[in-house]
């Protein structure tokens, strides 16, 4: 699955309209390993994107739902977006193990070739503190994240994403081919914004990740392109 160093490569297409997001994937595809559709894009543009994206031959598609409801309910989503064809597709972790259960299910029902299910543990814009005071979780962040790995791994979940600062904990508790997937990618130079457990490529990738969920750092680049292969050569070089 992962052949090369481009393939780590995921490009969260967070734009809204399917024009800009069609323009980019078109742009990067062979450069990278594939593209992210998130909760922007599929409310700006709607669901026809995802055919819109397979017409143009974007078969890696990441659906980055987020799914977080009962079971029953997450069970009948998943179904949906497997019967999409997406590559990979994620629910929120704290929907518990018997939600997580009902998702593998279902994909796994649905498809000879379900999509890789991915938990999301901790989001990559909640810091120590804000765990504590808004979530009320104490320890560390690692810890949770960990915990949640490990519950995602129970439920028969292929991976999880999380930041680049719990990688060695996860990799602890859930051994090195539980996929990670990795938001809060930030090259020298670029700004955290919103994002506050954050990374450079080279940093995330040395430490295990296997995929980068790269949004900012290439589609607000003055030319996206080259700071897609600056992305690549950096961690091809680790
Ligand atoms: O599930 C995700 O992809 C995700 C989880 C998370 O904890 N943090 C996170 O930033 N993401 C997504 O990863 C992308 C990161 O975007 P940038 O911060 O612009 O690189 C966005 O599309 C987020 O929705």
């Amino acid at each position: 699955m992962i052949n090369e160093p481009k393939d780590r490569v995921l490009v969260a297409l967070d734009f809204d309209t399917a024009d800009d997001a069609l323009a980019l994937a078109q742009q990067l595809a062979g450069k990278v390993g594939g593209v992210k559709v998130g909760l922007e894009l599929v409310n700006a543009a709607g669901f026809d994107i995802f055919a819109r994206l397979q017409d143009a031959g974007i078969d890696r598609i990441f659906y980055d739902a987020k799914f977080h409801d009962i079971p029953n309910t997450v069970a009948g989503a998943i179904r949906a977006a497997t019967k999409r064809g997406v590559w990979m597709v994620n629910v929120h972790t704290s929907g518990g193990k018997a939600m997580m259960e009902a998702a593998r299910d279902a994909a796994h029902a649905t498809s000879e070739t379900p999509p890789l299910l991915i938990g999301v543990t901790v989001l990559t814009s909640i810091d120590q503190l804000t765990l504590a005071s808004d979530l009320r979780v104490t320890g560390p962040v690692s810890k949770h994240v960990s915990h949640l790995a490990a519950l995602a791994q129970e439920a028969g979940l292929d991976g999880v994403v999380s930041s680049p600062l719990e990688l060695d904990a996860i990799r602890a508790t859930c051994g090195p081919d539980f996929v990670t997937v990795i938001p809060g990618i930030r090259p020298a130079g670029v700004g955290a914004q919103d994002q506050k457990r954050i990374a450079t490529p080279a940093t995330a990738v040395a430490a295990g990740a296997h995929y980068l969920v790269v949004g900012r750092a290439i589609t607000a680049a003055a030319d996206p392109v080259a700071a897609t292969d600056a992305i690549v050569a950096e961690i091809a070089a680790i």
